[in-house]
């Protein structure tokens, strides 16, 4: 893995590092503990999401130690020299099993989880939550602008806009895993390897203070041009301008379509592609950007908009309409006195926000015939699925909604990537993981895709850890009866 920059251990919440001082005075810091990581919501009202961030969890798992100049920072905090000496050799040495990177996945699904000695799994859920949350809203976001899009090419240009300089890296990054096409970012070009591409601003022809000269200028010094014409007319100057100097140049150049960047999209697009056409440039692309989104997408291809590729920026990279996923890391399970790993809940009124105890495994069931996502099945660790038995599963919250399904094939979707703190060395490349996805996409009804009020997609329990649940209710219910 090609790490450029890694995230400091410091990276986390102050409430961690004083957890994490309390559970090593009380000596219960090594102690194997059991965290899951899973969102409650589905954004943008979307009927999926496409999981994103595991490579820069592993590099930052792999990465995890403290500095001199860390530790002396925290005694200047104020903590103790044999917290701060543990510290000081402290790595990460836990097992990670998690969804692959472009797995599609839903509320309430153990995403991510993390067996680690409870100091350690106590410490990296910010930077975990950080990565995680953003790329996987970043991936969604993009997945459903790549849906609307249908086949036409789609650009990523949102770096100038995107909340600082990783973001607009790691966002790049997961929206081209999750369907689009190319970057402008060339540090996310040249880290990850990324398809670039990029047109020219409106300031090429402002310097020139002419059209016609910038445009030529412009030939002269790049092989693939493809002109913005809207700096001061589109119809009137910006598309014969850049028709004049595809003809002049002939076959010096080659011309592959102009840009357009204001003004009423459907409109314009429609008169430059005949404009276009009868100059008899009829490979020439239009291109077209100005806070484009998948609602502006949908309404300009309903006015017949000739647009060829779409350039995308602030929306995405932002997730303008959605700007959090409400991603949470919650404790499942810890070892006990006699070292055998309990179960653990918190309880909340809201059904939501009551976890779900134990170690967890999650199932994706496939009908055999067609191939088609049936259920994703949440289970616990220990339980297989064998494809030759009707299986009845039941919705968490509303258990009368039981199914019973047959003749399915399953695939375990949570897969090791860190064992014991040694990271797997063999991670699928950029086109592996946009195959996957895509593949994977292909698995979904159409109704679960489609970005207005989809079908709600059934994730449910196996029965043995609906028990389970049941059960550590009861246990805490009863300790508190007992200590009234
Ligand atoms: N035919 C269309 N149908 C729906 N939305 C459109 C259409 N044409 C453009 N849009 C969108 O409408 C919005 C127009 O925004 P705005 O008024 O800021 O841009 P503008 O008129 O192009 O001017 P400028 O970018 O120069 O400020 C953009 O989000 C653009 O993508
Ligand atoms: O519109 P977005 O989806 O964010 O795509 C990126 C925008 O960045 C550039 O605009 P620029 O920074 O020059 O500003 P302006 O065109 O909005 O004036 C480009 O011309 C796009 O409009
Ligand atoms: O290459 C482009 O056309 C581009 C790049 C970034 C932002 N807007 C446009």
């Amino acid at each position: 893995m090609n790490t450029k920059k890694v995230i400091s251990s410091l990276h986390t919440d102050f409430y961690q590092i004083n957890m994490g001082n309390v559970y090593f005075n009380d000596g219960i810091h090594e102690k194997k503990s059991v965290f899951n990581v899973y969102f409650r919501k589905l954004p943008f009202g979307n009927g999926y999401a496409v999981f994103m961030g595991l490579r820069r969890v592993l590099e930052y798992l792999k990465n995890f130690h403290f500095t001199d100049e860390q530790l002396h920072y925290l005694r200047a905090l104020g903590f103790k020299e044999d917290y701060l000496s543990y510290l000081s050799t402290m790595k990460f040495t836990g097992t990670v099993r998690s969804i692959a990177e472009g797995e599609i996945c839903f509320a309430n699904e153990p995403i991510l989880t993390i067996e680690a000695p409870l100091i350690q799994a106590q410490w990296v859920e910010t930077a975990i939550l950080n990565i995680v949350n953003y790329q996987t809203l970043v991936a969604t976001k993009a997945s459903r602008i790549r849906h609307v899009a249908g086949n036409d090419v789609v650009m990523e240009f949102g770096t100038r806009r995107a909340q600082e300089e990783s973001a607009s890296l790691w966002g790049a990054r997961a929206s081209v895993l999750a369907g689009f096409d190319g970057t402008s970012n060339v540090q996310a070009g040249f880290q990850f390897e990324l398809p670039l591409s990029g047109t020219h601003a409106h300031a090429l022809v402002q310097a020139y203070g002419d059209e016609l000269t910038a445009f030529r200028k412009y030939a002269e010094t790049h092989q693939d041009c493809v002109f913005l014409v809207d700096t001061y007319d589109t119809l009137r100057s910006g598309v014969p301008n850049a028709i004049k100097v595809a003809k002049e140049f002939g076959e010096k150049i080659k011309f592959k379509g102009i840009r357009l960047d204001s003004g009423d999209l459907a409109y314009l697009s429609k008169e430059a592609r005949k404009m276009l056409d009868e100059a008899g440039f009829t490979e020439a692309k239009i291109v077209a950007s100005n806070d484009l989104d998948e609602e502006t997408i949908i309404h300009l291809k309903m006015q017949g908009a000739k647009i060829d590729v779409w350039g995308i920026g602030t929306k995405n990279i932002t997730c303008y309409d959605d700007p959090a996923l409400g991603g949470v890391y919650k404790l499942a399970a810890i070892e006990n006195e006699e070292g055998i790993i309990e179960d653990r809940i918190k309880i909340s009124s809201n059904p939501i926000k009551t976890s779900t105890p134990s170690s967890k495994n999650l199932y994706r069931l496939y009908d055999k015939d067609n191939g088609h996502a049936l259920v994703d099945v949440i289970t616990t660790i220990d339980e297989k699925i064998n494809e030759n038995e009707p299986i009845t599963l039941f919705d968490p919250t509303h258990t009368y909604l039981e199914q019973t399904f047959e003749n399915f094939t399953v695939r375990c979707l949570l897969n090791e990537y860190v064992k014991d703190g040694v990271v797997i060395e063999t991670y699928p490349s950029n086109e592996q993981i946009k195959k996957f996805n895509q593949d994977e996409l292909t698995c979904f009804w159409e109704e679960i895709k489609r970005t207005q009020n989809p079908h709600n997609y059934y994730v449910d329990y196996s029965a043995q850890l609906y028990e389970r649940k049941m059960n550590a209710i009861k246990v805490e219910r009863e300790k508190i009866q007992k200590k009234k």
